[in-house]
């Protein structure tokens, strides 16, 4: 394995969840939480993006996105990396691909937001994603519809799990994706750049919906 990268062994199963984390918040920390008990995960490993291809406007420096995502999640089950900086990967799609070389026998599982699934026709070689590796999306406010209303969604609408056989998740036949429902944090590292109060998101004391 390479220097500096995650150790995990065949037939574990891995959730990958992708963010910007700019900055890491309690809301990451629930769905983390969530994913590894709903779709019965070993571990989850936040991949800290050197910045998503969609956006414009570029994040902070990465080392202090590590730093504070490892404050606000400091579980032995989860790893916080810097993975798509190390790989020199950009795209979901490339990531997936490295990873799945570099890991023969580990079953990944994708993770977002609803949010992100309202969008994920639009990211780089998104069905091969769904080729590679099953998709667990967590409810997030406002993606209530999503997973009836995605254009992703209704493409693949067949391979859609049940939420009762999310833990079948990570060994499903592909394409496969599972939508989980759950109480949502309506936290977001928007609001919290807009609002500058890093240590509630932090500790998650915001509204719960
Ligand atoms: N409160 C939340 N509920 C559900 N999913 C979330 C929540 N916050 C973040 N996520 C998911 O976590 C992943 C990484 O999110 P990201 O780092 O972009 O944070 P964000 O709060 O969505 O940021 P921004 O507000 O800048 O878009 C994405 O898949 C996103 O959908
Ligand atoms: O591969 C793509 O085209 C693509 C487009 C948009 C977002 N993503 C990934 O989705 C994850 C969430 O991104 P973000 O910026 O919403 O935190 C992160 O891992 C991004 O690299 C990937």
């Amino acid at each position: 394995m390479r220097q500096g990268f995650p150790i995990a062994t065949r037939g574990q199963s891995i959730g990958l969840l992708g963010g910007s984390f700019d900055p890491a918040h309690a809301g990451h920390a629930h769905i983390t939480r969530e994913a590894l008990r709903r779709f019965g995960l070993d571990q989850v490993w936040w991949l800290v993006s050197p910045g998503n291809p969609l956006k414009t406007r570029g994040p902070a420096p990465m080392a202090q996105r590590i730093a504070r995502a490892r404050r606000v999640m400091p579980d032995p089950k989860v790893v916080v990396t810097g993975l798509e900086a190390g790989l020199g990967t950009r795209y979901t799609a490339q990531t997936l691909a490295r990873l799945k070389a570099l890991y023969p026998g580990v079953r990944f599982v994708w993770l977002m937001g609803a949010d992100n699934l309202a969008q994920f026709h639009r990211w780089e070689d998104w069905r091969s994603i769904l080729a590679a590796v099953p998709v667990g999306v967590l409810a997030r406010p406002g993606h209530r519809m999503v997973a009836r209303q995605a254009l992703a969604a209704r493409i693949f609408a067949r391979a859609r799990l049940r939420a009762a056989q999310a833990r079948l998740l990570a060994c499903a036949d592909l394409p496969a994706w599972c939508f989980v429902q759950m109480p949502m944090s309506d936290l977001s590292s928007s609001a919290i750049r807009a609002g500058g109060d890093w240590r509630d998101a932090a500790e998650g004391r915001r509204a719960w919906t």
